[in-house]
């Protein structure tokens, strides 16, 4: 598989559960059913704890959402606890539908259950169309359908495939407030060889940076400086103290273009800290920009060579 580590025997993959979520199906769009086995697991959290402790090789988790950003616990979870590596990541198209037990009318629903992310995708329906009911929070979609199966909410915001999974009848279809929404996931694995540079690469990383005036512009130099360009930039609190930031970068580039590794480089010496998070096939549709002449590769290793020359004295 494109981006995974080469293994000897079949890869175990987590992902984002239970059955019917939106993970499952970012899964299976990317990699065949045939190719390995795969377990959902309840929660983000569970999903890397299966990887860090080796009960799978790889796990799929949602990262960010076209129309609510990012998903928090999933920035957490890699950015804290023993480093994981992002090999690959899935884009894919979301549309929500509302899924009751059959029987249920809309008039009926006193309860509503969904994802954080979901729930904010589809708020001005539900405020239209369920005015007066709480929504409350649930650890995916699918698991908010399991739980109207259940019986502990009167309705779920989940995937027409979540709603067929667990016997509930739709509705509606097609809720988000925004149509054409589309979540990225990331396949997750410990640290290991990195996927080869395709040509058209992501790398991410999560820089801390000092409390001090024009710390993040340091950051953002260094990239600037080599000519790379950034696709996202977010912020995180550390949590454990307090007004100290992290940022999350995604970058074009490859942490083998001598670009990218020498602005890595940098950020270790200005960062407090830098976690490497992965260099991998980018597949959002987008190629990289062109590198400039005086960024590439040949310009860099020239440049070395020539610095060589001259600290030996062959000015
Ligand atoms: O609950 C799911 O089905 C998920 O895969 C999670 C998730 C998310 O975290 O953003 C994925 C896509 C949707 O935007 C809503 C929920």
């Amino acid at each position: 598989m494109p981006g995974m580590p080469p293994s000897t025997s079949p890869t175990r993959f987590a992902y984002l559960g239970p059955e019917g979520t939106f993970a499952e199906a970012a899964l299976s769009s990317a990699v065949a059913t045939s190719e390995g086995t795969r377990t959902p697991r309840p929660s983000v959290p569970a999903t890397l704890a299966a990887v860090r402790s080796g009960d799978v090789d790889a796990g799929l988790v949602p990262m960010e959402n076209s129309v609510e950003g990012s998903v928090p616990t999933t920035m957490d979870g890699l950015a804290d606890g023993d480093p994981l590596i992002i090999t690959r990541e899935v884009f894919l198209p979301v549309a929500f539908t509302l899924a009751v037990r059959p029987g249920t009318t809309l008039a009926d629903v006193r309860s509503l259950a969904s994802h954080p992310h979901a729930l904010a995708q589809t708020g001005r329906w539900l405020e239209a169309n369920l005015p007066g009911v709480a929504p409350l929070p649930a650890s995916s979609t699918a698991g908010a359908a399991a739980a109207v199966a259940a019986g502990e909410f009167d309705a779920a915001v989940c995937a027409a495939i979540a709603a067929q999974r667990y016997g509930l009848d739709a509705l509606a279809d097609d809720i988000a407030d925004h149509a054409g929404a589309v979540t990225r996931f990331v396949l997750v694995t410990q640290p290991g060889p990195l996927p080869e540079p395709t040509g058209n690469d992501k790398t991410s990383l999560v820089a801390v940076v000092t409390d001090r005036t024009g710390a993040l512009l340091d950051v953002l130099r260094e990239f600037a400086v080599r000519g790379i360009s950034l696709t996202r930039i977010e912020s995180r609190p550390l949590r454990d103290r307090l007004w100290v930031y992290s940022f999350f970068l995604d970058c074009e580039g490859h942490i083998a273009d001598r670009r990218v590794g020498e602005a890595l480089a940098a950020l270790h010496r200005v960062c407090e800290d830098v976690r490497f998070l992965g260099s991998y096939p980018r597949d959002d549709g987008r190629e990289n920009r062109a590198v400039e002449p005086d960024s590439a590769d040949d310009a860099f290793a020239e440049a070395a060579e020539w610095l060589t020359r001259v600290r030996a004295g062959r000015v």
